[in-house]
């Protein structure tokens, strides 16, 4: 794009939505690990929780002592004075590592309650939670970006600080175990290397803005580089096989990141609400999954895969109607957010229609095998899903009902939820169709 001074601008410039070019949307300096001493009991009750090793409520039966031992914690939790954020506010890197602090105690708290007990989160948590969650724009519940994006350090210091995919641990964690790691990482050495495809979908839309002559070359360039960094994205997923057991990711770190109405229909009650008149009362509160993602929705919506959503998203407006995809964005930090629904404003010409009236072979192959890169990550995705939910949910079906003397009824596949809500198999085969659907012929 060029200015009427005739100096070049970018269509977009990566910092304004929070990403970094060498790191993407990924801050390219570690995460506030710890907060201030005067939050210090919030991180104190996650370091007890996660020692403790608790089960969550719902484990089959679980003995007394197990029942008590998380009861002593809930109680603690309970009798925690409410802090204030106030002194919070004035970084958004201290309120996000807040969000993830808060988010973990609350996931412990509600899913170590008994299955029948309703389930009412103390104001210790919900009012600060609730609070953080309304300057940050997210909603009160554990998302993406608490147990993934902005949840990890440099296994090493380097001089630099800035990661990489072979230099990564995480913090906060529920079971404390190695696979729980491995879980956590994968998603965001799949961001890391997303910062290629961001700084390639950058280049791109300077170029269809500048209309340069040789904008039919360049762009065939780009897209054929866009190619391998998709397929990257692909082996950074199937990495989460080594290091994470499906068996254990299933039963022992997927139920912990639930939220609330995707598996039963006991309503969570935020405690101590009615104390500040500014805070609404949350509506949906999906849990946390890697579909908000930012990265791969930008790669959506760039590439004019269709149903892509479009138009700003925002918690109050939503239901359980809105298309899933979007639902996602709500759990996503407010820039990155926003960088999606730049990309879909632009005012100029999208990749899609360019290369369609562009009519140039070497064009539409570029651009088609980026999107059949892209399907491909989906069918690995799809392979990951099948491997970590729908093997697991068919043996702890099995299991289950052996275990009571009952009929074995295998669950189907069709009926299975993912972990955010979304009706897995049609959801994922969706994804995929649509994927596929945008191929220029
Ligand atoms: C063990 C690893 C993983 C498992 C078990 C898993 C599971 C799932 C499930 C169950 C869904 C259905 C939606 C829902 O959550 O309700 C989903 C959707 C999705 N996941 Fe994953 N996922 C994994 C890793 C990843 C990674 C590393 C990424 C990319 C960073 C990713 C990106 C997505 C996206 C973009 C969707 C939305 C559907 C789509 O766009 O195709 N997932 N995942």
């Amino acid at each position: 794009m060029h200015t009427e001074s005739g100096a070049a601008s970018s269509a977009i410039q990566l910092a304004d939505f929070d990403i970094d070019s060498a790191t993407g949307f990924v801050p390219s300096t570690a995460p506030v690990a710890r907060l201030e001493p005067a939050w210090e009991v919030w991180e104190l009750l996650l370091e007890e929780a996660t020692r403790r090793k608790f089960c969550l409520g719902a484990t089959l039966g679980l003995s007394d002592s197990e029942r008590e031992k998380s009861e002593l914690w809930r109680a603690r939790v309970r009798t925690t004075a409410v802090l204030p954020i106030t002194d919070l506010k004035c970084s958004e890197v201290v309120m996000r590592r807040a969000h993830s602090v808060l988010t973990f105690l609350l996931h412990f708290y509600v899913h170590t309650l008994p299955p029948e007990a309703d389930v009412v989160i103390p104001a210790s948590i919900s009012l600060p939670l609730l609070q953080v969650s309304a300057q940050l724009e997210v909603p009160p519940v554990m998302a993406y970006s608490d147990d993934i994006m902005y949840n990890w350090a440099l296994q090493e210091p380097t001089t630099d600080g800035v990661p990489t995919t072979d230099n990564l641990r995480s913090l906060a964690s529920f079971t404390g175990a190695a696979d729980e790691e491995a879980f956590y990482l994968a998603p965001v050495r799949v961001e890391l290397r997303g910062a290629e495809a961001l700084r390639i979908i950058q280049s791109v839309l300077d170029d269809l803005a500048a209309d340069s002559p040789e904008i039919t070359a360049r762009t065939t360039d780009a897209l054929t580089h866009l190619v391998p960094v998709i397929k990257l994205l692909r082996e950074e997923l199937l990495g989460v096989r080594t290091g994470c057991d499906p068996d254990f990711f299933y039963r022992n770190i997927r139920p912990w990141l639930v939220g609330a109405g995707s598996t039963d229909d006991r309503p969570w009650i935020f405690e101590g609400i009615e104390r500040d008149p500014t805070l609404t009362q949350p509506k949906y509160l999906s849990g946390s999954s890697a579909a908000q993602s930012p990265l791969i929705q930008a790669l959506d919506v760039f590439l004019g895969v269709q149903g892509a959503p479009s138009g700003p998203v925002d918690a109050a407006s939503m239901s359980l109607s809105t298309p899933f995809a979007q639902r996602m964005r709500v759990y996503m930090a407010r820039r990155h957010r926003a960088l999606l629904h730049r990309l879909e404003s632009q005012e100029n010409r999208t990749l899609r229609s360019f290369v369609a009236g562009a009519q140039d072979a070497a064009l539409s192959e570029a651009y088609n095998s980026a999107l059949r890169a892209l399907k491909e990550f989906r069918d690995a995705h799809m392979i990951i899903v099948t491997l970590y939910v729908i093997g697991p949910a068919k043996r702890v079906a099995r299991e289950e009902a052996e275990a009571q003397g009952r009929n074995v009824v295998v669950p189907r596949e069709d009926t299975m939820k993912g972990s955010a809500g979304g009706d897995l198999a049609r959801l994922l085969k969706d994804f995929r169709d649509k994927t596929m659907g945008a191929l220029i012929p």
